[in-house]
Order: structure tokens, then C-alpha cells, then sequence
């Protein structure tokens, strides 16, 4: 099978050595061509590369960024670079003519990986992607689409995206992005810089009544939305793969009733679809989220920017990934 291994060496946990024992391995069974991304959203125009050139399988070393590029390579192959656009998820290329898509860990929070259950150590992951290769074993799923960007597990607006651009922010003056860092991070701006006096979201879900104005929202493409540590965070405990998308607001941001909510989600049940404080959404096709000033978006855990609407859509059976 002919492959490109697609290395983000700038990814938390992606050294040279697991790069090369992995790429070792992976040589036994596949025919490996090894492409290391260079700068932000290399790893998109490798892919529409490898989508146009015949690769049959595209894994990918590296954190939900990388992942989340590879994707929108892929399923966005004629717009260049950050070209602006809308693609309707019907006009994307059928799931069956795109390389097979594999992830190894080697980011921070690695949520996407690890939410498929495949193993936390890289090494071992690639030998299960070579055990799961040579059984023919992969899965059609869907995927979210936040105005032009697909994404795999999740897109906020408000909170969540303000603590991943603080983090950035960090890792740019040369702090590592660890469970602790977004953690603490996290508690600052919810406990300092949020605007409590002012909800500034609003849902739009067509033939719906308005929910009334949200101080944040997460649209969720799979759960677990995130980890804290080792312990799955699940707002939207039924959000999958094979359905339309979640969504999870804050109706107050009173810090006990947060807090409350907080715990729900990290119970093995996950948050229930119906309690104070929040509401959630199950299994949507399309709608809108509109912000009254601009808000932070966050997409698979990467910051985008401040934006005043966002349109999401469902985007089922998007990509085949190898389990
Ligand atoms: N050579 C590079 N130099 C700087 N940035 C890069 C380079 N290659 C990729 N990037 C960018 O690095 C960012 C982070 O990548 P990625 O998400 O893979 O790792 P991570 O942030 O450590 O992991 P996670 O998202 O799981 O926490 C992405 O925005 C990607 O575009």
C-alpha cells in the first residue's frame, strides 16, 4: 500500500527518535514516503497533494491540528491555502476515492486518538494501524463543517477558544502546552475575563424557538469533548461519529452552578441532556450560532479568530480511518 507519513515536528509530544522507530516499522508493511510539515497548515496542502497523486493511506504524526489539517486537505481539494468559501458538504469527494486516513499520537491532548480508543504510546498505535492495515479494517465516519473548515471533535465559541489562544500564546514564548497549563489557564479567564454582564451568543436552529442568549457554546462531533488529564470530559455524552452534531451552551455563568456542571461532565455518564444552567443539542444537521460582538472560535483545538456567525453543518460518512 503506498503511504505518506505526515510528521509534525513542532507537535508537544513528536520527537525525532519516535519519528524514526515508527517510520521503521511502518516501512515493513507499507511503501512509506516520510513528509515533516514546515509551518501552519503545511500539513493541508500535503495533503491535496497525496489526494492527487494516488496515496492510498495518509497517517499522520502529530496533535488535533495536524489531524485537522490532513482533513481539510483532503475534503477541500480545490480551494488554495486559506482561500475563504462554503463548500457544501454534498459537493465533497465520496469518502471511497480519498486515501484511508491513520493517527498516531504525538500532539498534547491528542482528543481525537484517544477518543477512538487506539493507544496512548505511538509506537504501540503504529502497530496496531499495521495490524488493523493487514485486516482491511476501517470505518467510514462524519464530520463537522464550521462555515469552510471541517473539523473531527469539536468548535467553540467564547470560552474554551479564548483559553486554547491564551495557550498559544504561551507555547509561543516557549511554555509547553500541558493538561495543567490549559487547566489553569482555563480557571483565570472563567474566574477574571469572561463578560458576565453580557451573554453574547445565540443559536439559530431553523424551525426551532431561540433558547434565549448563551455566554458560551461548544458544537461536538464525537465524545468525549476533551480530557482533563486522563478523565474524559463529556458535555454532549451522545454525540458520535455516525450522527449530526451536538452542542453544549452556558445559559449563566454563576461559578458554583459552573462548577456543578463541570463535575457532571467528568461523571462516567457524561452531563445530562436536560439541567440548569446549560443546554444541549443532539444529533443536528445545520444551524447557526450568532455572536453580538466578535468571539473567539477555536476549531479541533486550534484558534481561528473572532467571528460574528458561524455556520455549522453535519457532514456524514466524510472519511474512511483505519481501526
Ligand atoms: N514546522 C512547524 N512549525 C510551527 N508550527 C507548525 C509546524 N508544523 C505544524 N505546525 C502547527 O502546529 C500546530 C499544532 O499542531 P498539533 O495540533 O499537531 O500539535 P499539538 O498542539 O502539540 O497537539 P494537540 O492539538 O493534540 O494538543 C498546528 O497549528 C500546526 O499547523
Amino acid at each position: 500500500m503506498r503511504a505518506l507519513f505526515v510528521v509534525n515536528p513542532h507537535a508537544t509530544s513528536t520527537t525525532a527518535e519516535t519519528r524514526d522507530g515508527i517510520a521503521a516499522a511502518l516501512r515493513r508493511d507499507l511503501d512509506l514516503r516520510v513528509a515533516h510539515t514546515e509551518y501552519r497548515r503545511h500539513a493541508v496542502e500535503i495533503a491535496r497533494e497525496a489526494a492527487r497523486d494516488g496515496t492510498e493511506l495518509i497517517i499522520t504524526l502529530g496533535g488535533d491540528g495536524t489531524i485537522n489539517e490532513v482533513v481539510n486537505g483532503l475534503l477541500t481539494p480545490d480551494r488554495p491555502g486559506d482561500a475563504p468559501g462554503d463548500p457544501a458538504p454534498e459537493s465533497r469527494p465520496p469518502a471511497e476515492e480519498l486515501p484511508l486516513l491513520a493517527a498516531l499520537p504525538g500532539g498534547s491532548a491528542n482528543v481525537f486518538i484517544r477518543s477512538l480508543g487506539q493507544p496512548a504510546d505511538p509506537e504501540e498505535a503504529a502497530e496496531a494501524l499495521l495490524a488493523a492495515v493487514a485486516k482491511e479494517s476501517w470505518r467510514t465516519i462524519g464530520l463537522g463543517l464550521a462555515d469552510d473548515r471541517y473539523f473531527t471533535f469539536c468548535a467553540g465559541l467564547g470560552l474554551d477558544a479564548e483559553v486554547v489562544h491564551a495557550v498559544d500564546e504561551q507555547r509561543t514564548e516557549g511554555h509547553k502546552a500541558t493538561a495543567t497549563r490549559y487547566m489553569l489557564t482555563a480557571l483565570r479567564h472563567f474566574l477574571l475575563e469572561v463578560d458576565r454582564s453580557d451573554p453574547a451568543i445565540e443559536l439559530l436552529v431553523p424551525g426551532e424557538p431561540d433558547p434565549g442568549r448563551l455566554f458560551y457554546a461548544v458544537v461536538t462531533n464525537t465524545s468525549p469533548w476533551t480530557y482533563a488529564g486522563d478523565k474524559p470530559v463529556r458535555p454532549t455524552p451522545l454525540a458520535g461519529l455516525d450522527t449530526g452534531l451536538d452542542l453544549f451552551a452556558l445559559t449563566q455563568l454563576e461559578p458554583l452552578s459552573v462548577l456543578g456542571i463541570l463535575t457532571q461532565m467528568l461523571a462516567p455518564d457524561g452531563l445530562p441532556p436536560v439541567g440548569d444552567g446549560y443546554i444541549t443539542r443532539h444529533d443536528m444537521a445545520d444551524f447557526r450560532i450568532r455572536a453580538s460582538r466578535p468571539t473567539a472560535l477555536q476549531i479541533d483545538g486550534e484558534y481561528i479568530g473572532e467571528r460574528s456567525e458561524v455556520h455549522f453543518r453535519s457532514a456524514p460518512e466524510s472519511i474512511r480511518i483505519v481501526l
